[in-house]
């Protein structure tokens, strides 16, 4: 039986987690239940930058609210628990050091608000008081701290409620070791009923594949809900708003779809420069420090499907993941990048090697493949050095209102009114306080919770906003502005895991990015506040176009190499080969989405510096996957330029299902906008006969590919693997692996047990492409992949495979995990 009890402290801190509901489930019939809470919370990295700027103020803040019980204007109620807490900063500096530096911090960064009351400063002596500087760096401190805080936690009755929070501010590549340690000498404080969690800030990985490696490591030390990523935006009070306004208005939420809605706007903008965080920035750009994180979330916020119950921590994260799911990855042509002027100078400046290709403005929209939002773009902005500090969720309802009657005496006001639109204001910019605004041609909405109407809207700007005057709509505006970090530490605090991040929602908004973050860049220079506006862009459909063309870009193709080269010392990333090549392995879907951004990235190249991009695929299964991933997530290729070969064929006609044409047709060319003269299908069946020799079908498509494609040589290939060792359809032993010219053949045997005979590239064109793939996935692979690392046999006549070897292009393996791990 499960005994549930709700806890409701009242706070400043819990503005907006008003309520902190603490549900204590107790596994134990007759568990004795308490009113009593007592927390530790260690903050590591506590003498560090964050921690000076935002956090201990935060802590205090919410600490006076417990201590004060405070009652205010917001209504907050009082707490029936007597929670205590005490705080301990980690820091690596000897005791004595450590002990200064941390008083430094707390005497001077941490402050009450002027017009607060004496006793506020009676509190803050007593909080300075209390926090602890602790070592945390051998394993002897680690041993000793855990052991002393386990001595304290058993001094309190079984009935109080026990945790250890470790909150964790320190850069990511430090963090392995302190989870390690912590993990090998603090375990032992669960056996003593203390539940013991993570708060962690990001950085969380520098794509994909090093936030899995670093959620695996976490994973290994922390259940997944005792794990807080937090997310500061998501402790902002309009962020917080969000769900339950739309909660609110079901008027509003039943429009919040693509019938009704034609944009939404996301803007994150900066005023300041990357200033002293050049270093850290320098690997992280626009992309990873803003997008993947802060403004992924606010679309989330505004998308999701709404929970029915918002306290609810699964339901939260079930939709937040369910969306994310819909969302296709960010590719290329629809994002647009900036830097400020002096960025690139002052990224020079640095030791390490960085090249300054970082941007530090970046644009994307954003599709939603789901039937609520199909075609929606969902405009995801950031930028420093911008001309305002602003940031807001716009959402921008289509205009259906078609004036008949006296439309040209419509004077602005009543024009004002046609104008739909839904502002979350998150703060700064042109409003004195985080704000909701709602066009007045809509009906009035509901104020969520600690928002009150605003009726003078002259207190809040006398500037029109939004295109609008601020009269033209209704406005709900924050009652206190609570910081972020306070309510972050609030919501730890009060267990309300659902406004932080969970580990498949990190991934997921990973494999949103990943591409791009990499991807090389066109990179526009802006000044400082971008006076002449060149980084307005145009949304065409899902594409983006800076509004003015202002001559050559910034090539900022380096940025993957310099920020590669970080990640491999934060992450300990090792390039992996196969056979003395690149590669690359993945999960079959995710491996298939890696080849698929590698091609959008060579056409890219490609199509830009000679304006067309040819492309050959094999058939078979695997490739099948690539076709999806190409036609459902990467259909913004620039099709038009890129031609369409095929590797081999089945000798049948493309009706039959056995036609690799027909399969590359169905799964890709009938979804993206390719002309038909790309299209170049292998002639097999030419009138009324398959394959036959006379009609000299293999030397045709050969004359047509040097016709068309200079030197025959084809800028990508994809092939496949067989379990025997074929590739395209070259098989063990078979005479056509000795054509020594740059042709296609019918193959002189038929195919593998009795199956028609085909008609393939021969190995010599292969090896004149500029880049070969080579694509296997599937467990029975997994014989053949060992095979050939081992065979002592190691011969073309027995492994046709080995006979790619481009002579002056690059070859790349794509193995899965399933077909290169044994099981
Ligand atoms: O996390 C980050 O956010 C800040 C912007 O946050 P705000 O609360 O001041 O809007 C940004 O400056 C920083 O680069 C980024 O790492």
């Amino acid at each position: 039986m499960f005994c549930r009890f709700e806890l409701t402290a009242g706070s400043v801190v819990a503005t907006f987690a008003r309520t902190l509901t603490l549900i204590i489930c107790l596994a134990a019939v007759g568990s004795p239940v308490s009113n009593n809470k007592h927390s530790v919370l260690v903050i590591v990295g506590g003498t560090g930058d964050l921690a000076e700027k935002y956090l201990w103020q935060s802590v205090f803040d919410v600490y006076l609210s417990i201590v004060e019980n405070r009652h205010d204007e917001s209504n907050w109620s009082p707490t029936p628990v007597n929670h205590t807490i005490d705080f301990y900063a980690a820091g690596r500096s000897q005791q004595d050091k450590g002990s200064v530096i941390l008083n430094k911090i707390l005497t001077t960064a941490v402050k009450c608000d002027v017009d607060s009351e004496r006793q506020c400063l009676k509190t803050l002596t007593e909080f300075i008081d209390k926090v602890t500087y602790i070592t945390l760096l051998e394993d002897e401190d680690y041993a000793l701290v855990c052991s002393e805080l386990t001595r304290k936690f058993v001094n309190f009755p079984a009935s109080t409620t026990r945790e250890l929070i470790l909150f964790v501010a320190i850069p990511p590549d430090a963090y392995e070791a302190v989870l390690a340690k912590f993990h090998k000498h603090c375990s032992a404080l669960r056996s003593h009923n203390v539940s013991v969690r993570l708060a962690v800030e990001k950085p969380f990985g520098l794509d994909k594949a090093s936030a899995e490696t670093m959620s695996n490591k976490m994973l290994s030390y922390f259940e997944e809900e005792d794990i807080y990523r937090v997310d500061h935006y998501l402790g902002k009070s309009v962020a917080k708003a969000i769900l339950p306004f739309r909660h609110l208005n079901p008027n509003f939420e039943k429009n919040l779809n693509k019938d009704f809605v034609e944009k939404v706007e996301i803007f994150i903008k900066e005023t300041v420069g990357v200033e002293d965080r050049l270093e850290v920035y320098n690997t992280m750009g626009v992309l990873r420090d803003i997008h993947q994180n802060h403004l992924t979330q606010l679309l989330i916020l505004v998308s999701m499907d709404l929970p029915s119950d918002m306290n609810n921590t699964v339901e939260v994260h079930q939709n937040k993941e369910r969306l994310l799911k819909q969302i296709e990855p960010v590719t290329r042509h629809n994002s647009l990048f900036g830097q400020y002027k002096t960025y690139a100078g002052n990224a020079k400046d640095l030791e390490s090697n960085n090249t300054g290709n970082s941007p530090t403005f970046a644009a994307s929209v954003v599709k939603i493949n789901s039937p609520r939002w199909r075609s929606v773009p969902f405009l995801l902005v950031s930028g420093k050095q911008l001309d305002v500090r602003e940031s807001f969720i716009r959402i921008v309802f289509k205009d259906n209102y078609v004036c008949v009657s006296h439309c040209a005496h419509k004077n602005l006001e009543e024009k004002g009114k046609n104008a739909k639109q839904i502002i979350f204001h998150i703060g700064h910019g042109s409003l004195h306080r985080p704000s909701i605004l709602v066009s007045k041609s809509f009906e009035k909405a509901h104020c969520p919770e600690h928002f009150k109407e605003s009726l003078d809207v002259n207190s809040l700007s006398t500037h029109a906003v939004y295109g609008d005057s601020l009269k033209q709509f209704y406005v709900c505006t924050v009652l206190k502005d609570i910081p972020a970090y306070v309510s972050i530490f609030a919501d730890i605090l009060a267990n309300r895991q659902e406004h932080f991040v969970s580990t498949t929602q990190l991934l997921l908004s990973w494999q949103m990015w990943d591409y791009i973050t990499s991807a090389p860049k066109k990179i526009r220079i802006y000044e400082h506040s971008d006076p002449q506006g060149h980084l307005n862009f145009i949304v065409k459909e899902s594409q983006l176009e800076f509004a003015k063309d202002i001559g050559p870009e910034r090539d900022g193709d380096n940025e993957r190499v310099v920020s590669r080269k970080s990640d491999e010392h934060k992450f300990m990333q090792t390039a992996a080969t196969f056979l003395g090549q690149k590669l690359v392995t993945s999960h079959t879907d995710h491996l298939a989405f890696l080849l698929a951004r590698d091609i959008d990235k060579a056409a890219g190249a490609d199509i830009q510096s000679k304006g067309s991009f040819h492309i050959a695929f094999s058939g078979g299964v695997s490739v099948q996957k690539i076709f999806q991933v190409l036609a459902h997530s990467f259909a913004n290729l620039h099709w038009q330029s890129i031609h369409v070969w095929q590797v081999d064929e089945r000798c049948v006609p493309h009706q039959d299902e056995r036609s690799n044409f027909q399969m590359l047709d169905r799964e890709l060319l009938r979804f993206v906008d390719i002309p038909y003269s790309n299209i170049h299908a292998m002639p097999v069946y030419t009138g009324g006969r398959l394959c036959d020799p006379e009609l000299g079908g293999a030397h045709a498509y050969a004359e047509s590919l040097r016709h068309i494609v200079p030197n025959s040589q084809l800028d990508f290939i994809v092939l496949g693997l067989g379990t025997d060792g074929h590739t395209a359809s070259l098989f063990p032993m078979s005479a056509d692996l000795h054509v020594d010219s740059n042709t296609f053949v019918i193959t002189t045997e038929d195919g593998p047990r009795g199956t028609e005979r085909r008609m393939t590239m021969t190995l010599p064109l292969i090896n004149r492409a500029k880049r070969v793939t080579i694509f296997v996935t599937g467990s029975q692979k997994q014989e053949i992949v060992s095979k050939l690392e081992t065979d002592t046999l190691q011969s073309v006549e027995h492994y046709p495979i080995l006979g790619v070897n481009p002579v002056n292009g690059t070859l790349c393996w794509y193995i899965d995990y399933s077909a290169y791990t044994e099981d």
